[in-house]
């Protein structure tokens, strides 16, 4: 049968909450300021649940989390159960557990049998009192209604003080009123006053807690919040009186409903791990409990180590969680989208430098303030190397925040663009995300950053003579990671040995400052022109003495450039740029000499090779060839 063009000829709609004219809604006002008393049902409304319900051992495995144990008229395995916790001293004295019973003479009785020497147990006593079930399920009158309700009070009354007397169990009634959000509110305050008299001794140190079950979602959540509060309001005895919220989630909007009825004056939720529960579930424990931390407010629940707890709830209730779920889905904490990526790297960024400066003034807290992340995935144990994911969605952004996560290289913003531009095509070739590695690997191979030759040059060997005493602040490392000496102040000689299409070429050349000494050798030796335009140094993070160089190389009367980048004070970086022009078919391809035309220069580079020289200033370093050749080998940027 299609939908209906008219579903209020087949769906009726929510009644309205009868507050007294001109009543002014307290709940949209307030603020949820501490945590409710969180009451996990995962082993009774969960249990009930699922294809399979849980063994007692599997049940144990999630008890150390859980506090509603069980339905013990269930049958006997369920029973067992509560008499195996109390046997065994399971329980920690702190920790009170609950188990439920139907309104049901028997099954009291069985009920309460299972909780004989409990420390502290918690009976949850429930009967259906909305319109549908009293006429459908009981067929019973509003007064009928009542009386069953209190004949199971006084059982229950009964059963609990024997047991008292017996072994000193200290006994809490919680009275359901299963399906409470669609029952008439006057009939639901009437009944819950009737309970209450039947106890006879609510106090404030023994309160009587109301489960206002929300056994079905059948409204907004607002109405849900009115229905708490309309009972909130009118109940006797209220400061002797807990009331408890059990919400399920058939409309998609259990976790709102929990919230504005704890607004409206809920003290305790009812609620499963991961919204275990019948149909839809029941409303989520750790949603809540995260929505509430992520305002600053502590739930009282420690879920730091939340993708281990979402292991365990998955084994026990043989579920899987869908990859969107909130804070323990797969994919929450990450995002594709180029806008979104780029937002969360700007973010990233000025939170460090935020952060940086409480540490450093002392001044002022380290607030979360971060692009689509509403929490810090650090908190509940995850990390952050799955923020950022790259498709053919992303920008450039998101595959710069890549290469700094995994390389620490913070590229400038045209090496981000002309790499994304890679990355782009490769994602929408293939149809796919493309990973961290297959990333690093394309960089890689863009730029030429191998121990071994990738391009057509590669930087095998060099030595940097300095020809005039060194500026203050230049500095020459024997690894080469250092920032250069000062362009343009210090004649330096560059001697090297660079393959050229698989060929050695020993090269040398003489120039103010390394990179000019480097282009007068390409240009002498290899006729290759080469002109620089941006360079950008960056120290890498951790290590002040690592220094990488970003570059822009272009061939003179060509507009194009490529960029490079690498270290030895920015040497590696000018020949990956090359690389990218002289293997680029779009550029004209530079005349390449491959006969050295200085022939000494073959021969000082020997000699150099031989005994790895390097004098800086008046402070002459020796560094043994093996162990050069392999600072950099080893130093493939
Ligand atoms: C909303 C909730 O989640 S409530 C919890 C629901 N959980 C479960 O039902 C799981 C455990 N249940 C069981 O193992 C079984 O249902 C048992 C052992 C408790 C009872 O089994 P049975 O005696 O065979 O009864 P059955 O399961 O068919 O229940 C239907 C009967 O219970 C009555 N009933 C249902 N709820 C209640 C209640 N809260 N108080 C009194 N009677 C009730 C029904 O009216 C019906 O009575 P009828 O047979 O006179 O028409
Ligand atoms: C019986 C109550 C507690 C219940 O599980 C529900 O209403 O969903």
């Amino acid at each position: 049968m299609p939908m209906l063009s008219d579903p209020s000829l087949k769906y009726l709609t929510y009644p309205s909450v009868p507050f007294s004219d001109g009543y002014i809604r307290q709940w949209p006002n307030k603020r949820t300021t501490t945590s409710p008393i969180w009451l996990s049902t995962d082993l009774r409304d969960g249990n009930q649940a699922l294809v399979n319900p849980m063994s007692n051992a599997t049940k144990l495995e999630l008890f150390s989390l859980e506090i509603e144990v069980a339905y013990p008229a269930a049958g006997d395995n369920e029973f067992q159960f509560v008499r195996d916790l109390i046997e065994n001293n399971e329980i920690p004295d702190d920790v009170a557990i609950q188990i439920i019973t139907p309104a049901r003479p028997e099954l009291i009785t069985k009920s309460i049998a299972s909780m004989a020497g409990v420390k502290h147990g918690i009976i949850h006593l429930y009967n259906a009192v909305s319109p549908v079930f009293r006429e459908v399920v009981f067929r019973n009158t509003k007064e009928q209604t009542i009386d069953l309700t209190i004949n199971a009070v006084k059982l229950v009354k009964k059963l609990t003080e024997e047991e008292t007397a017996r072994s000193g169990a200290r006994f809490t009634l919680n009275y359901c009123l299963e399906t409470f959000s669609q029952t008439e509110p006057e009939f639901a305050v009437e009944l819950g006053n009737r309970v209450l008299m039947e106890w006879g001794k609510a106090s404030l140190e023994d309160k009587v807690y109301f489960n206002l079950a929300a056994t079905v979602e059948c409204a907004p959540s607002n109405h849900y919040a009115d229905m708490v509060e309309y009972f909130n309001n009118n109940i006797n005895q209220r400061s002797s009186v807990l009331l408890s919220i059990h919400p399920h989630n058939d409309r998609g909007t259990g976790v709102a409903a929990t919230e504005l009825a704890l607004l409206a004056g809920g003290d305790r939720v009812e609620g499963c791990l991961l919204g275990n529960g019948e149909r839809t579930g029941n409303v989520d424990l750790i949603t809540l409990a995260l929505n509430l931390y992520s305002q600053g407010v502590s739930p009282g629940l420690d879920f730091s180590n939340l993708p281990e707890i979402v292991q365990v709830v998955c084994r026990c209730n043989e579920s899987a969680v869908p990859v969107r779920y909130p804070y323990a889905g797969t994919l929450v904490f990450s995002a594709f989208a180029g806008t979104h990526q780029d937002a969360i790297k700007k973010g990233l960024d000025s939170q460090a430098a935020r952060w940086e400066k409480v540490d450093r003034t002392g001044e002022g807290i380290k607030y979360w303030a971060m692009p689509y992340i509403p929490i810090d995935p650090k908190d509940i144990g995850y990390g952050y190397e799955n923020l950022i994911r790259v498709s053919s969605q992303s920008g450039k952004a998101g595959t710069a925040y890549v290469i700094k996560q995994t390389l620490q290289l913070d590229l400038p913003r045209r090496m981000q663009v002309s790499f994304y531009g890679v990355v782009q095509s490769e994602c929408e070739n293939s149809g796919k995300e493309m990973s961290t590695a297959l990333i690093i690997n394309a960089f890689k191979q863009k730029y030429c950053l191998s121990s071994k030759p990738i391009g057509r040059l590669h930087l095998q060997s060099l030595n940097i003579t300095p020809l005039s005493p060194l500026s203050e602040s230049s500095s020459l490392e024997s690894d080469g990671t250092s920032t250069p000496p000062e362009q343009g102040t210090n004649l330096i000689r560059f001697e090297g040995h660079i393959s050229v299409d698989g060929r050695i070429r020993k090269v040398m050349g003489d120039g103010k400052g390394v990179l000019s000494a480097l282009l007068d050798a390409l240009r002498s030796d290899l006729e290759l022109e080469i002109n620089i335009g941006e360079i950008v140094y960056q120290h890498l993070e951790g290590d002040s003495t690592k220094a990488v160089t970003y570059l822009e190389v272009s061939i003179p009367g060509s507009p194009a450039s490529k960029s490079g980048v690498g270290s030895v004070w920015g040497c590696r970086a000018i020949i990956s740029g090359i690389n990218g022009l002289v293997g680029d078919r779009r550029f004209p391809r530079p005349k390449m000499v491959f006969t050295p035309r200085r022939d000494q220069s073959a021969q000082r580079s020997e000699a150099w090779l031989r005994d790895f020289t390097f004098r800086a200033g008046h402070s002459v370093l020796q560094t043994p060839e093996h162990e050069r050749s392999e600072l950099i080998a080893a130093s493939p940027i």
